[in-house]
Parts: structure tokens; C-alpha cells; sequence
């Protein structure tokens, strides 16, 4: 390959149902050049699309798994790149644990810490590690650089930090780590740039997507998420149960004999929409069904993000503006004007038409609502570009 010019910074980031990748030319404020995704992972039919400027290509690939969606991904940079190198390829991590927060350098040491951290998000986890070791395969030359999505949530105070359990546990690493965070990050500095009132407020952030939790933000700050230890905890999701009774658990395993594999395959992969629904986890093919189960789905999905809109107003001590994003978030007129639904005593009041043409802001009573498109690729090129930096 001839050198063109400065190496480009690559992202990868494994969702649980997609993987979205990027190309970045380096530079004080990284250029996206490229970016696509492989959407439907696990499903029968999965979609690589690959954006550059205003061409779009559809590649269809099947039954995908994470691994082999990475494979055609990698199959398919070569044109992307105009004969310029990889100088720095960014991971999103799901999980930093306790020792890792702000963007750093995956040295083997690093690795074998996070591999430890894979049964607490086992449909992230392995599959972001597995892009790493593939990424230093594909492209040795290059810095492999991790942003944690755990890292967002560190400085939140210590009630939202912990359980009620003796606290030898709390010492042991069993905390609320909370997740999504690279997207809150992007989320609240676009608030901070377009609308730095509300950013100096109280802010919720609902990230909506297969993977779904929201964020109670003050000045810029995290300071609760529905997610916990693991990114199974608080809203439903496309296939994870969100809060449950850990009773249900103590329940599976002593009356229905259930081991941990069969539980955790339960909870992760089983149960939310998908569980409830008994037809899909994805929420186009819900609205589009019309069945009572599809309905309910919905219904409780809708349910459990209005009452945790209740809670954090009040650990916010009232509310500034609710901010969506995610797959669902950005998409779906229909969820979001449910949410908002006779929340005019919190002040919040949708603007029906604004909210069906998808407009930034789309709310007009007290509480601003707004849309804001995440873009976790674009703070995992930040990173990558002042690794980079460093590196010289
Ligand atoms: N137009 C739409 N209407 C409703 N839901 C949508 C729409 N587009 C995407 N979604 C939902 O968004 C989900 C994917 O969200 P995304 O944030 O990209 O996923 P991930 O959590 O894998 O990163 C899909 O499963 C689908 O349910
Ligand atoms: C943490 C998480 O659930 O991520 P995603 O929404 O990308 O699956
Ligand atoms: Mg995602």
C-alpha cells in the first residue's frame, strides 16, 4: 500500500445487535471520511452498509455473527482508505470495571483485565475484545486504543455507586457502573454546545436503542443511570429483562432448576421485548405487528421509561430538558410522543408535528425535549486522535 498522507483512525463498536465502524482523518476535530454498520446481528438476515459522502452501498451477509460481520467489515476498508494507512484503530469497551476510565492504550495487561470483566457484559464484551485481537491482526502498525463506556459514570455519587449489600462486596467490585457512557458523552457536550443553559441544568438523557438506559445529568454530570453492575439492569431492552427481582433469580434456580448459563442466556438474550412479545426484539417490526403481545411489549417498555422519568426528576430536584437519542430514540415518533404523554404536570408537553418531522426540538411546554443523533464514533476518534497525539 503506498502512504498517502497521515495514517487514518479507525472505530469499531460493537453494539449488541450491530457493529458500527468509522474513518476518521485525524486532525483537532477528527472528519468522519467513512462509516458504516452491520444491523441485525444474530438475526437471519443481517445488512453491511457503508456510507462515504453521498454513496451508499447495501451488501446483504446472511446469518452474521460479531466475528464475522468484523471479517466483512475489514473486507471492505481497503477502498475507504485511498491508499493511506491505519495509524490508530478506537474500541468502544463496554466494560472498564473499576480500573479503567478514560480512554487508554490496550496493552496486553489492559486485555487480561477487561477478558475478566466478560461474564458482567457478555454480549458486548467478548465481541469488543474479539475486535481488538482482530484489529492487531488486520493492522499491527497501528495504536489500539479502549473508551470505556462504564467511564462517564465514575464520578457519580457513591448512593447511586452501590447496593444494599454488606459492603466487602462494594470492595470486591460489585457496584452500579451504569453504561452507554461514551454516547452521553457526546450527547451532553453537543448539549453544552448548542444549548449551554440547558446543559447547565437538569437533564435527562434516554438512550433508546437494542441495549436501552437513561442518564440523570446535572451540569454535564452524571449522576444516577438505570443500568447497574451489569448492562442488564433497568429499562427493558430489546432481549434483556432490565430491573428485575433478584428473587426471580434465587427462584429459577431453586424451584425450575435452572444453572447460570440457562439464566443468563434467559435474561440477556430471551427476555425483553423480544420475551414478552414472543416475536422480535426489534421495535420496527412491533409497531408494524398489531398483536395484542406486540402491544403489551410496548406497553411495558413505555411504562418502565415514564416511572424512571419520574425517578430521576427527583433525584434531579426537577427537570430541564429530556433528550433522546439511540435507534428507538431517534427513530420512532410513535415511542417518544408515548413518553410524553400527559406530562404537562412536570411541564413537558410535545409538540405533536415537530415530533413526527423529527426536529431537534420537539417539545414546547417548560422542560425543553429535544432529539440529538448520538455519534459514539466521533468520541472514540477524539480519543484515538489525542493518543496519537501523544504518541507523536
Ligand atoms: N424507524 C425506527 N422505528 C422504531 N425503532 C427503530 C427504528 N430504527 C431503528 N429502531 C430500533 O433501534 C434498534 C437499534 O438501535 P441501535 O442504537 O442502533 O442499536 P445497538 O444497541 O445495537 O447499538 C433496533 O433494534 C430497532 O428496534
Ligand atoms: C451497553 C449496551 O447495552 O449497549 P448497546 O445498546 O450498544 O447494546
Ligand atoms: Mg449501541
Amino acid at each position: 500500500m503506498t502512504d498517502a498522507g497521515p495514517g487514518m483512525i479507525l472505530t469499531l463498536n460493537a453494539g449488541s445487535s450491530s457493529l458500527k465502524f468509522s474513518v476518521f482523518e485525524p486532525g483537532a476535530e477528527p472528519r468522519e471520511c467513512a462509516h458504516g454498520q452491520v444491523e441485525n446481528i444474530g438475526g437471519t438476515a443481517a445488512e453491511l452498509t457503508l456510507t462515504e459522502g453521498t454513496r451508499k452501498t447495501r451488501l446483504g451477509i446472511g446469518r452474521a455473527h460479531h466475528q464475522s460481520a468484523l471479517q466483512a467489515i475489514l473486507g471492505q476498508l481497503a477502498p475507504l482508505l485511498k491508499g493511506r494507512t491505519i495509524a490508530g484503530v478506537g474500541h468502544r469497551i463496554v466494560h472498564g470495571g473499576t480500573a479503567h476510565a478514560a480512554p487508554e492504550v490496550l496493552t496486553p495487561k489492559v486485555m487480561a483485565y477487561l477478558a475478566t470483566l466478560e461474564p458482567l457484559a457478555p454480549l458486548h464484551q467478548p465481541h469488543n475484545l474479539a475486535a481488538v485481537r482482530a484489529a492487531i491482526a488486520a493492522f499491527p502498525g497501528a495504536r489500539q486504543v479502549g473508551c470505556f463506556d462504564t467511564g462517564f459514570h465514575r464520578g457519580h455519587p457513591w448512593e447511586n455507586d452501590t447496593f444494599a449489600l454488606p459492603r466487602r462486596y462494594y470492595d470486591k467490585g460489585v457496584r452500579r457502573y451504569g453504561f452507554h457512557g461514551l454516547s452521553y458523552d457526546y450527547v451532553s457536550h453537543e448539549l453544552a454546545r448548542t444549548r449551554p443553559e440547558l446543559a447547565a441544568g437538569r437533564v435527562i438523557i434516554a438512550h433508546l436503542g437494542n441495549g436501552a438506559s437513561m442518564c440523570a445529568l446535572r451540569n454535564g454530570n452524571s449522576i444516577g443511570s438505570t443500568m447497574g453492575f451489569s448492562a442488564l439492569d433497568g429499562l427493558p431492552m430489546g432481549t434483556r429483562c432490565g430491573q428485575l427481582d433478584p428473587g426471580v433469580v434465587l427462584w429459577l434456580m431453586q424451584s425450575e432448576g435452572m444453572g447460570a448459563v440457562e439464566i443468563s442466556n434467559l435474561l440477556y438474550r430471551e427476555s425483553g421485548l423480544k420475551g414478552l412479545s414472543g416475536l422480535s426484539h426489534d421495535m420496527r417490526t412491533l409497531e408494524a405487528a398489531g398483536t395484542p403481545e406486540a402491544a403489551q411489549a410496548i406497553d411495558y417498555f413505555v411504562f418502565r421509561i415514564r416511572r424512571e422519568i419520574g425517578a430521576m426528576t427527583a433525584i434531579l430536584g426537577g427537570l430541564d430538558a429530556l433528550v433522546f437519542c439511540g435507534g428507538i430514540g431517534e427513530n420512532s415518533a410513535m415511542i417518544r410522543a408515548r413518553l410524553c404523554e400527559g406530562m404537562d404536570w412536570l411541564g413537558l408537553t410535545l409538540d405533536a408535528a415537530a415530533n413526527e418531522a423529527r426536529a431537534p426540538e420537539i417539545g414546547h411546554g417548560r422542560v425543553r425535549v429535544l432529539v440529538i443523533p448520538t455519534d459514539e464514533e466521533r468520541v472514540i476518534a477524539r480519543a484515538v486522535n489525542a493518543a496519537l497525539q501523544v504518541a507523536g
